[in-house]
């Protein structure tokens, strides 16, 4: 077989995988200076029609920000990308709540999940030692020599090593499935019961239709829907809901009737007609939990983003979680002196607790969400959230203050999100019992007479009332 394995001190890496990660990944170990190649089993998308069947556009927010910042691509990916400074909430009747996020700087970004990838790709090629390679999809690799075998598009076979295998092929990953066979290889994935379904919302009066600064989120318990808004002035609409309901729905009337029940301020804005044709477009689509580990094999064999750790979309954090890997991996190689033997167990020892704690949450959200919050149960927790961080902010921060818009560690974030619960349920407990205690105290020492002719007094008057 080819063997790209570097004789001089150069490193050679192979990418599985020409998505959001893997393109993020082939820039950062281009910028190091490694020989890269890049396996994408797609053809270029560049050059190809809109891939449909992902979700469209994607929330942006810090982590995955700082991953782009360092190969110099935040900019050009932020002023692409629609600022959302707030939740937008929609109530049943149709009333609109918005609810800031934080601070000014404190915002999430909707950008185009095509061109983001379009614009990684293109990022990696400059570099004069990377290669990508489409239409090569990965059909097996031997741990034990390194060597992979592709399919390319012309029906040949090809066979490679390298000196890294980084698999970044996606939740259901090709590279991951050779972990499987190992021993002592943790595995385990969940599909959830819910499907989600795309739709667009066109522009009106060829402006957007709604409010474009703003994450609209419509709970309704088990069924939600959100609306990201794109640069055409459109908005990707996705409905969250169990695939039985999505079952349930087969014509067009039963389209409007849905909505109408549960999503009534809606109807005029995705227009009835489009309504009923895009619901039918293309089938609800799964959505799946993976988590395993270890993330690495040996000094050979690294796997990041979705083919690590695919989590529900219910966070908004699966992208920024993968964006993070790359950066957690380049700070490791470069306080381990890019020894593989040293760094892909450190990178293993540093990131499963944290892929683990947002893979959790995300699932933590999704039941949450499903159970409990409808809108005014969405908003109540957002103002207390947001009311017990104005007067403590050092001491209570907002989970999802502390997912979004800093580099926390997960697992930390989690660890410190549960003390705080803690501190504020013990607050309210003893807030309660020292009213409970002042209130009963106050009352008896201020009452004129003993208990006792309180409550002859209190009957005396229920019978007089009893006469009426
Ligand atoms: C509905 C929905 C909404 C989401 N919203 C958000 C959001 O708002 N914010 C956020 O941060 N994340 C979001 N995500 C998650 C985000 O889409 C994923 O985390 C992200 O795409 C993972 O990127 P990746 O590169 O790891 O995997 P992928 O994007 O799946 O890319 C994997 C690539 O590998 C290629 N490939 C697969 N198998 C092979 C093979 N055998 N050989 C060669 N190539 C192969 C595929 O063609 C693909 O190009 C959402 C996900 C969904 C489903
Ligand atoms: C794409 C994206 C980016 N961020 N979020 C997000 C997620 C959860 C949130 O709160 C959870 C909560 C609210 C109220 C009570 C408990 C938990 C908030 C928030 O605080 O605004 C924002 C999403 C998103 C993704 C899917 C659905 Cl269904 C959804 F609604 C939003």
């Amino acid at each position: 077989p080819g063997d790209s394995r570097s004789t001089s001190k150069r490193k050679v890496i192979a990418v599985v995988g020409g998505g959001l990660v893997g393109a993020l990944n082939a820039c950062y170990f281009a910028k190091r200076g490694c020989g890269v190649e890049l396996f994408e089993s797609r053809e270029d998308i560049r050059q190809a029609k809109i891939v449909r069947g992902r979700s469209i556009n994607l929330a942006l927010s810090h982590r995955g920000r700082q991953a782009l910042k360092h190969v110099g691509m935040e900019e050009k990916i932020v002023s692409k990308g629609i600022p959302m400074n707030a939740r937008m909430i929609h109530s049943l009747e149709g009333k609109r709540s918005p609810i800031p996020y934080g601070k000014k700087g404190q915002y999430i970004l909707s950008v185009d999940r095509a061109n983001l990838n379009k614009e990684l790709l293109t990022a990696a090629e400059e570099y004069p030692n990377t290669k990508l390679n489409f239409g090569h999809k990965l059909l097996d690799w031997s741990i034990e020599s390194g060597a992979m075998t592709f399919l390319r598009s012309d029906g040949t076979k090809m066979e490679i090593k390298a000196d890294l295998i980084v698999g970044c092929d996606g939740a259901f990953s090709a590279i991951r499935k050779q972990f499987l066979r190992q021993s002592r290889f943790n595995y385990s994935q969940t599909y959830i019961p819910h499907g989600y379904m795309e739709l667009t919302m066109p522009p009106k009066n060829g402006d957007f239709a709604m409010e474009p600064n703003f994450l609209h989120i419509w709970p309704r318990n088990s069924f939600m829907m959100i609306a990201l808004p794109n640069l055409d002035k459109t908005f990707t609409c996705t409905l969250f809901m169990p695939f039985e309901e999505f079952e349930k729905i087969t014509t067009g009337e039963q389209v409007l009737e849905f909505f109408q029940t549960y999503f009534p301020d809606s109807i005029p804005l995705l227009g009835e007609d489009a309504l009923k044709r895009d619901f039918f477009r293309l089938p609800a689509q799964a959505m799946v939990s993976v988590k395993c580990s270890p993330y690495h094999m040996g000094n050979k064999c690294v796997i990041m983003g979705d083919a690590a750790h695919a989590v529900v979309p219910f966070y908004g954090q699966g992208m920024n979680a993968g964006f993070e890997d790359c950066l957690v991996f380049n700070e490791i190689m470069d306080q381990l002196n890019e020894d593989f033997n040293a760094v892909l167990p450190e990178y293993t020892r540093i990131r499963v607790p944290d892929d683990h704690a947002i893979a959790d949450l995300a699932m933590y959200n999704y039941i949450e969400m499903r159970a409990h919050v409808n809108s005014k149960w969405f908003i109540f927790r957002k103002y207390l959230d947001n009311f017990l961080h104005f007067f403590m902010p050092n001491k209570i921060i907002p989970l999802y203050t502390m997912v979004t818009f800093t580099r926390t560690r997960y697992h930390e974030a989690v660890q410190r999100w549960q003390w705080q619960n803690k501190v504020i349920n013990w607050s309210l407990f003893l807030c309660g019992t020292i009213s409970a205690v002042g209130g009963t105290f106050l009352l008896i020492r201020h009452l004129p007479q003993s208990p006792s002719l309180l409550v002859d007094q209190l009957w005396a008057r229920v019978q007089v009332l009893k006469g009426f």
